[in-house]
């Protein structure tokens, strides 16, 4: 109940200072389809994480890949939170943003050992996902840097097949079965292991998942004499329409952290419990602006067609997402009618079916929710169409913090040759 009804004054709120006039100037003055961001929703929940976890020492490393946008990422520098990065390419965003790198964990997951080098020579932290990468770190640095080891637990987690993460047959992670070579090759090169991580999937709704895969952690952890961290990943799940299932955060953080702060008495020194959440700190603050370009009456039902797309917004197609639409120009106006809402590319690009809103008119400016996380981060130029532009709003003012793309974008990398 107290979960429920904190997310529900995250969306009265976030509804109450965009809908409308915001939202309709944002349109108006930078065109569509434009990415919004609500940096007070951010704000809200990175204290209702803190909040839940008060009764530790729990540190949030934002898993950057959710929304790379630089203002975004300076944001959640000012909020206090640190970062976690997945290639060398988001650590540099990260950099650009005014991190620095202690405050930088680089997760890796299958990468060239240049990308784990690249990181290790900025002073960043290193996650290694595997024994051959372990091993290479082993004889480059030996004990002279401190690493993390990322661990695949064997507890299914995450919202789809394609989300999960932590299970038996995943690629991610050194399969807890191999804790013997593991520990191999630490004695081998002294290997100064600081912190152990596993990441279960996304779209976590139950908290028992997270404590499950923490017992796997806490059983390894006894192996270690030099942890100082321990990072349960991210994954939780946010509501993507009022009532949806959540994860109970505040129940979550009473259970786990029970266990967390036994586990510390019984290894003898106070650890510091990291999570990486993408989803669980943007995904509500965020809010994709469409135009409708066409309204077709089939016979078998009517469709709005948007000026944007799987390109912009590919979740609908790739993990049938659900995501909440509304008509902005028609907010105050009874919802009637139902409609299917596509996009305007070349495949079939279904955004929203069989959503019941205001009779809606080609022209009008369309809001598609929960577009903060794994929006932009994963949109393409497919059909050569250009990403959006993207604002970022923060106490009372709009920013631009991402200029549309042009044709130059398009055309900047490509070399015609003469036949
Ligand atoms: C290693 C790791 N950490 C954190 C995350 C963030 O997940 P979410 O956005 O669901 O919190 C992901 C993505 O699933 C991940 O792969
Ligand atoms: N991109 C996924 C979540 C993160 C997957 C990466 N580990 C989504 O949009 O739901």
């Amino acid at each position: 109940m107290v979960c429920y009804s904190s997310i529900l004054l995250i969306f009265v709120f976030y509804t109450f200072q965009m809908e409308n006039t915001t939202l309709l100037e944002l349109a108006e003055n930078y065109g569509t389809p434009l990415y919004v961001y609500d940096g007070d929703v951010i704000a809200a929940k990175v204290e209702r994480l803190r909040a839940a976890f008060k009764e530790v020492n729990m540190k949030i490393k934002y898993a950057c890949k959710a929304n790379t946008n630089i203002s975004v990422l300076a944001l959640m520098k000012k909020l206090g939170v640190d970062i976690d990065v997945v290639s060398p390419q988001e650590m540099k965003l990260a950099l650009s943003a005014g991190f620095s790198p202690e405050q930088i964990t680089f997760t890796s997951s299958g990468v060239g050992f240049d990308e784990i080098e690249a990181c290790v020579n900025e002073g960043v932290l290193v996650n290694i996902d595997n024994l051959s990468t372990l091993e290479k770190f082993g004889q480059k640095y030996g004990s002279s840097l401190p690493v993390f080891i990322r661990i695949r637990p064997n507890v299914a987690g995450g919202g789809n097949e394609k989300i999960s993460t932590g299970h038996g047959n995943s690629k991610f992670g050194i399969p807890i079965e191999q804790k013997g070579e593991i520990l191999k090759l630490v004695n081998k090169y002294q290997l100064r292991i600081v912190g152990l991580h596993q990441h279960t999937g996304s779209d976590i709704k139950d908290g028992s998942t997270f404590v499950q895969a923490a017992e796997v952690m806490f059983e390894l952890a006894k192996d270690f004499d030099n942890l100082q961290y321990l990072d349960f990943g991210g994954g939780f799940k946010v509501p993507y329409k009022e009532g949806d299932v959540e994860t109970d955060m505040e129940d979550l953080g009473v259970q786990l952290s029970a266990r967390f702060k036994a586990f510390c008495a019984s290894y003898g020194r106070e650890l510091e419990l990291w999570f990486e959440p993408g989803k669980y700190l943007v995904s509500e603050s965020g809010l994709l602006l469409a135009s409708v370009n066409v309204v077709k009456n089939n016979p078998n039902g009517t469709l709005l067609g948007l000026n944007t797309g799987l390109n912009h917004l590919i979740r609908p197609m790739m993990y049938d997402a659900y995501h909440g639409v509304y008509n902005i120009s028609k907010a105050k106006e009874e919802a009637s009618k139902r409609y299917n809402i596509v996009g305007y590319m070349c495949e079939t690009d279904d955004i929203a079916k069989d959503r019941t809103l205001p009779e809606t008119e080609e022209g009008d400016i369309m809001a598609i929710r929960n577009a903060g996380a794994y929006g932009f981060t994963m949109a393409s130029n497919y059909n050569s169409r250009f990403r959006p532009a993207e604002v970022l709003y923060y106490q009372g003012k709009s920013h631009l913090v991402r200029k549309r793309e042009t044709m130059e974008d398009i055309l900047k990398n490509q070399i015609l040759i003469e036949l």
